[in-house]
């Protein structure tokens, strides 16, 4: 039996569906079967009881499944130490997770390239790190490694793409504001051509503007690309405004699976006080 599912579809035939619905992330149970039937083709990863204890056996995870769909922005929210980046540098192998616990379309991470998988799997940080050199530099450095090196025409784009005008291509990463220089991040990101963005915190060292670019940028990625996109953030508000699903990850579990706009649906007791908290 399943341990929560998402919230079940709505019935109303006029509101628009855009096909979260029906493939909300949904926590299966120990066989894998899933609370709600999906296709295996519409889920980006597949995540299996993933568990990571510390040296003294304490769960940081503690056995979390779930299943995130293609091609949307899903927030994770929870309270400090909970685990939200722990999960998410699972997706990168940015730590080992155990084999059989994640499945990129279809695939245990564990069988792939890692480098592959981080360049499919993007990641951006709280506090971006620039290389030195000048931002057309950074923005290269990806594609390079693997010998190609990118026209001025396709550099210009990733700076457009990431909402950066045609002044930045020659800046020195030590003259930008950490704003501009988590979008040059975002940028150089990009550069390889990634299928999912993970994002930790990524606007939370920046100004309103900046927060609403980058917010801009990551919507603009969706609608336009189709690009999946797993974000960490303190700021309920914020996963209203962008995401399409909202998970609370609460003792290395995920607790709840909500619409940004069905909060007041959540029942969950560590839910309901972080919810009061956040509002
Ligand atoms: N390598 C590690 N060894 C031991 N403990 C760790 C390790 N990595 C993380 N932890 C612990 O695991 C818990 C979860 O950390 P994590 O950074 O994933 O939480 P978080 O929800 O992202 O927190 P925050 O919102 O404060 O960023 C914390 O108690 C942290 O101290």
């Amino acid at each position: 039996m399943p341990f929560f599912s998402a919230s079940p579809p709505q019935q109303d035939p006029s509101s628009e569906t855009n096909g979260i619905e029906e493939h909300l992330l949904v926590v299966n149970d120990e066989e894998g079967g899933g609370g709600l039937e999906e296709e295996e083709s519409k889920v980006k990863f597949r995540v299996r009881n993933l568990t990571k204890l510390t040296d003294a056996g304490t769960p940081i995870l503690n056995k979390l499944s779930v299943d995130i769909p293609k091609g949307v922005i899903v927030g994770i929210i929870g309270p400090s130490g909970s685990g939200k980046s722990t999960f998410l540098r699972a997706l990168n192998r940015l730590w080992e997770p155990s084999p059989e616990t994640v499945f990129l379309d279809g695939h245990d991470i564990c069988h792939l390239d890692v480098l592959s998988l981080r360049r499919k799997v993007g990641m951006l940080f709280q506090i971006p790190v620039l290389f030195e050199g000048s931002v057309a530099d950074n923005i290269r450095y990806g594609p390079q490694l693997r010998g190609h090196k990118l026209s001025d025409h396709e550099v210009y784009k990733l700076l457009t793409l990431a909402d950066l005008d045609s002044s930045f291509y020659s800046k020195n990463g030590s003259e930008l504001s950490v704003g501009q220089a988590q979008r040059v991040a975002l940028a150089r990101t990009l550069a390889n051509a990634p299928e999912v963005l993970l994002l930790d915190e990524p606007t939370s060292a920046l100004d309103p503007i900046s927060t609403e670019n980058i917010e801009d940028v990551i919507m603009k990625l969706k609608k336009k690309q189709g690009m999946t996109t797993i974000m960490v953030s303190h700021s309920i508000k914020q996963i209203q405004r962008i995401a399409d699903v909202l998970c609370l990850l609460v003792n290395g579990e995920i607790v709840e699976v909500l619409k940004p706009d069905k909060l007041s649906e959540a029942t969950h007791p560590m839910a309901l006080r972080f919810l009061e908290l956040s509002s």
